[in-house]
């Protein structure tokens, strides 16, 4: 469980960080940002929550689990945005940051440079098991880093991968249970196998 290495004190004037959530579909990576973020209020900080607009999935205004855990947050275009905005934050949490255009990375830096704590959570692989720009860089700039998983749809294992069950092969398809499945590395690369 990760604990937070310096929750009760304002950042302000301090050194920030970017703490990153990553893992496949299903893996609980919105759960923990909102226990993150929920912990950071009880905390008296000031915390917002972005998250790319594209994502209109199980909500337009609200970042949401899989499990319907819920969380006010501000839908915004480009990763821009994050940066004219979160001036006033002590914590700034993003979700679905595979979404956002390659300038996330400089504006998580940036907001942690200004002191503040940044927990950005997102798939850390495509549909096809490779990294999924751009959270590989994301990964590489933090200075936490959580995986987290879910449970293989076909065995029970620990899952890493997020299975697509039909035949597009854009980057980005939304979808939930109709179109993707965690699956293990074993059960993931024998269904790509079995299915090309
Ligand atoms: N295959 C699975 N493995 C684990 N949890 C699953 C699975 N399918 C559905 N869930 C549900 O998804 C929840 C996690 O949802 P969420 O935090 O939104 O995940 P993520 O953001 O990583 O997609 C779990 O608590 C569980 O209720
Ligand atoms: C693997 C993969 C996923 N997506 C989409 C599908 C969902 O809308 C989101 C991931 O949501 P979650 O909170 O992690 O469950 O991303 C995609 O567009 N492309 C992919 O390769
Ligand atoms: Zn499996």
């Amino acid at each position: 469980m990760f604990v937070e290495p310096n929750i009760g004190t304002p950042t302000t004037g301090k050194a920030g960080w970017i703490e990153v959530i990553c893992g496949s579909m299903f893996s609980g990576k919105t759960e923990e940002l909102i226990r993150r973020l929920n912990r950071a209020l009880i905390a008296q900080q000031k915390v917002e929550i972005y998250k790319p607009r594209v994502d209109k999935r199980y909500s337009k205004e609200k970042v949401v689990s899989h499990n319907q855990n819920a969380i006010e947050s501000i839908p915004v275009n480009f990763a821009n945005d994050i940066l004219l905005r979160a001036g006033h934050c002590d914590v700034v949490g993003v979700d679905e940051a595979q979404f956002f255009d390659p300038e996330i990375i400089h504006v998580c830096n940036q907001l942690a440079i200004q002191g503040k704590r940044v927990i950005v959570a997102g798939l850390d692989m495509d549909f096809m098991g490779v990294p999924f720009e751009p959270m590989d860089k994301l990964m590489a700039t933090a200075e936490y880093i959580t995986k987290v998983h879910a449970i293989c749809m076909d065995c029970g294992n620990i899952a890493s991968y997020s299975y697509r069950r039909t035949k597009s092969k854009k980057t980005v398809v939304l979808g939930e249970k109709d179109i993707y499945e965690a699956l293990c590395r074993k059960c993931f690369y024998e269904k790509m196998h079995r299915n090309k």
